[in-house]
């Protein structure tokens, strides 16, 4: 669907894009990287909108620099920034989408409703959408994206600024995209472990360049580690404690499963061999626990990527992809290029050069994101 090589983008203080070369096929592809990290850019290259500086890319299979047009007649796009008129309604402005596209009056206006109600909006479409919610502005976005029957959508961050239920249902959407109709979608976050649900493939970018490609399932394939919890009773009313200790016993370290809801009665090991398995279980036998679960945890993908300087994996589950740049003028740059991280990638043990630990990120686009959206 997508062919990069060599792309650069360079704007006179910042190398936005840098050499990438990339190829990415049809399915849904999340394309993740912290604030600043290039995602943006390479998705108005890709569209014809904004020229490389050097290298070349081509969409399915037409030169960006050559067939802008052509691309956006098939590729549909999903701005990151709010960019709606307040003045018109959802259904006025996607049948517009729709005729600028090249479809006849009926076929905007039939294709408008089915999209609309695609997206989840039904009596509020008539409504002007400067009243409307952070999520219908999304589903609105998503749906002009749509109308004109694209064979590929690029969706910029489609989830910032939504509650953890809106964020969940756009997910959804954005599955059945390619699930119901078979286009093909590229989705941009800035979140790593928001993707893992729908992408069948990640791309990870930092300070413009490539740092991984890979199925998704290569990201989380199953571990060693195994996750076990069980019940109090009435002779051990801290079971999890009592479980710690005989295990402990029998030789076997365990660990609390991590900071999330409910996590504090999940024991972690290392699952050695067959024998753990049958060495948990009639531990939890003998003291006459009940097993709540004995499950092969499976790799987050922001545990693949969390940094080396010691921030916890488990928290990292839905954390920025945020390896800051450490490129002396780059936004949340550490401007000290000796201070990059090194990070462990996954089972492979590969280790891939990133800059120091996850820093905390604003939800909704950079602190000069709103202006560079007029593209
Ligand atoms: N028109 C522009 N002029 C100058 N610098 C720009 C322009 N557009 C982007 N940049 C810079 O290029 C870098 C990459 O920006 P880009 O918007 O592509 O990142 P991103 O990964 O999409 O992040 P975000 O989620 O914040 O949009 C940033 O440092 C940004 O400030």
């Amino acid at each position: 669907m997508i062919l990069t090589e060599g792309l650069s983008k360079r704007f006179p203080k910042v190398t936005a894009l840098d050499r990438l070369s990339l190829t990415v096929g049809p399915g849904v592809t999340g394309l993740v990287g912290a604030n600043g990290a290039g995602k943006s850019t390479l998705l108005k290259i890709l569209l014809g909108l904004s020229p490389a500086t050097e290298g070349s890319a081509r969409v399915l299979g037409l030169d960006v620099a050559r067939d802008g047009g052509a691309i956006r007649e098939q590729v549909g796009y999903m701005p990151e920034h709010d960019c709606l008129p307040p003045d018109v309604s959802a259904t006025e402005f996607v049948v517009h989408m729709a005729r600028i596209s090249g479809l006849p009056p009926t076929a905007a206006r039939e294709r408008t409703a089915d999209t609309l109600r695609h997206v989840g909006l039904h009596e509020e479409r008539y409504r002007p959408m400067g009243g409307y919610s952070t999520g219908m502005k999304q589903r609105v976005k998503l749906a002009q994206a749509l109308v004109h029957d694209p064979r590929l959508v690029l969706l910029d961050e489609p989830t910032n600024g939504l509650d953890p239920v809106g964020r969940d249902e756009m997910l959804t959407l954005i599955r059945r995209i390619h699930t119901d109709f078979g286009i093909s979608v590229l989705v941009t976050s800035h979140l790593l472990g928001e993707l893992e649900r729908v992408c069948d493939h990640v791309v990870v970018v930092d300070g413009g360049t490539l740092l991984r490609s890979s199925a998704t399932s290569d990201f989380t394939r199953s571990t060693t580690t195994l996750a076990v919890e069980v019940t109090d009773t009435g002779r051990h009313p801290d079971g999890t404690a009592a479980l710690v200790a005989a295990l402990d016993r029998a030789g076997i370290r365990t660990h609390a499963g991590g900071a999330a809801p409910g996590a504090g009665r999940v024991l972690l090991l290392e699952a050695a061999d067959e024998e753990t398995y049958d060495t948990v279980r009639d531990t939890v036998a003998e003291l006459g626990l009940g097993l709540v679960r004995m499950e092969q945890r499976r790799h987050r993908i922001a545990e693949v990527f969390h940094s080396a300087a010691g921030s916890p994996a488990d928290s990292a589950a839905d954390s920025p992809a945020d390896p800051a740049a450490a490129e002396p003028g780059r936004p949340g740059g550490t401007g000290q290029p000796g201070q990059a991280g090194r990070t462990r990638t996954g089972e492979t043990g590969k280790t891939a050069e990133t800059a120091g630990p996850s820093r905390p990120r604003a939800t909704s686009g950079g602190p000069d994101g709103g202006g560079r959206d007029a593209a």
